[in-house]
């Protein structure tokens, strides 16, 4: 199975492309709802993206940044990367999302950027920054264990800020560290300083975002749930292109199902995976890759030994609180969920068909089409979801489901 390329890239290359110093190419975007409006955003701000090859190469060209409106619908990254770049431009821009996006914590990120002199009316969405026409900048202390993405949206921008930026994080562990790692990674890559000495604290100086080409990688994360179909039906799937090493979450993925039971191998480039006879629980702490916590739910819905997923009490603001929906979800299937503090504890049960709720989150409804794999007459609600970030989905399904190759 051949899956598209990553969201977290994708989005992260438009938003320093756009503060670039030059033109850019992104080769193997992702076009996704959630990429679709981070280039909307940034064309409403002035920014300059030609798309060839179906839409999958994006050039694109900074503008003078400028006011506009922004659309956020429900995507993390929109809600969070682009009011940085806002505050930079010169004009108000306003912000606002589906109605499931306005419970999402943005707060944070507001705040942060008043502190850090931006004008800005609003605690969550909608919201509008006063932008004008550039930032201050400089040290703030933040609360980021809700989101990784409060610290990716301030380092992103922060080279164009006068004085760059210092972030403290002062709380409980902050979560998806990886996902900050593709960032500071991202950053050097188009010149920016960035520096990771002191635990808990990013310094940006300020200077040139240069110019990039990047290839974006397959996303990994949404190649879990092909990954999870072989492991539930004792089957074999392979997906090609499987970077050697990356920031990306789902690489994660490979060592969860090795040890539920599964085979996992490498080889040039293509991972595989190959279903056990039984599947076995798992306890883990899923802090740095809650990404992936639906797709372990799944999994764990469906082994014979109980399972005990940790460290993701953020996932309640993710696009719906996903630790109540899986829950619902898998009870109502007849599976044995609770909610603990922070995460999940599932033992088997017998599950039996049943409808399975989306809750506008792409990885609920490919959590729900896992189980469905197994269990009879499970009807996944609203799968047309997923187009969050992998449209066409169901075709791919249909496709590993048939052994045509994607
Ligand atoms: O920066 C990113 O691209 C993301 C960071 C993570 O967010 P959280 O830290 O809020 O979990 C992840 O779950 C999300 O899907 C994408
Ligand atoms: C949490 C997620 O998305 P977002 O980028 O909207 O936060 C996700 O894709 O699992």
């Amino acid at each position: 199975m051949t899956v598209p390329g990553s969201k977290s890239i994708t989005n992260r290359a438009l938003i320093l492309a756009a503060l670039a110093d030059g033109p850019s190419t992104i080769a193997g975007a992702l076009r996704s709802r959630d990429t679709d409006l981070m280039i909307g955003a940034l064309r409403a701000l002035g920014t300059t993206i030609t798309e060839r090859d179906g839409g999958t190469t994006l050039d694109v060209v900074p503008g003078d940044l400028r006011g506009g409106e922004v659309a956020c619908g429900l995507a993390g990254t929109v809600m969070r990367f682009v009011p940085p770049l806002a505050s930079l431009a010169d004009g108000d821009v306003f912000f606002d999302g589906d109605e499931q996006a306005k419970t999402r914590p943005m707060g944070t990120v507001l705040d942060a950027l008043r502190s850090l002199g931006a004008d800005v009316d609003g605690e969550g969405l909608p919201f509008t920054v006063h932008g004008a026409g550039g930032l201050r900048g400089g040290t703030v202390t933040i609360d980021a264990s809700g989101s990784s993405q409060f610290v990716s949206g301030l380092l992103l921008s922060a080279a164009r800020y006068d004085e760059g930026v210092t972030i403290h994080h002062d709380g409980k562990p902050v979560p998806s560290m990886p996902h900050i790692e593709m960032t500071v990674e991202m950053l050097r890559a188009a010149g920016v300083e960035v520096d990771t000495a002191d635990a808990n604290t990013w310094r940006v100086a300020p200077g040139t975002i240069r110019a990039i080409d990047v290839d974006v990688e397959p996303d990994l994360s949404n190649a879990t749930p092909f990954l999870a179909a072989a492991a539930v039906t004792g089957g074999t799937v392979s997906v090609p292109m499987w970077p050697k090493s990356t920031t990306q979450a789902g690489d994660a993925i490979r060592g969860i199902l090795e040890r539920m039971g599964a085979t996992v191998t490498w080889s040039e480039g293509t991972l595989t995976v190959r279903g056990p006879e039984r599947l076995t629980g798992i306890d883990i702490d899923l802090r740095d890759v809650g990404e992936l916590a639906p797709t372990v739910a799944a999994l764990a819905a469906l082994a014979t030994t109980p399972s005990q997923l940790r460290g993701i009490a953020h996932l309640r603001g993710h696009e719906t609180d996903r630790l109540a929906a899986l829950v619902t979800e898998i009870t109502r299937l007849g599976g044995s969920a609770t909610e603990t503090e922070d995460g999940l504890r599932i033992e088997p049960a017998g599950l039996h068909g049943g409808q399975w709720q989306s809750y506008a989150d792409h990885r609920m409804a490919t959590a729900g089409a896992i189980i469905g794999l197994v269990v009879d007459d499970v009807e996944v609600h609203d799968i047309g979801t997923t187009a969050k970030t992998l449209p066409g989905f169901e075709s791919l399904w249909a496709a590993m489901l048939t052994g045509t190759r994607s």
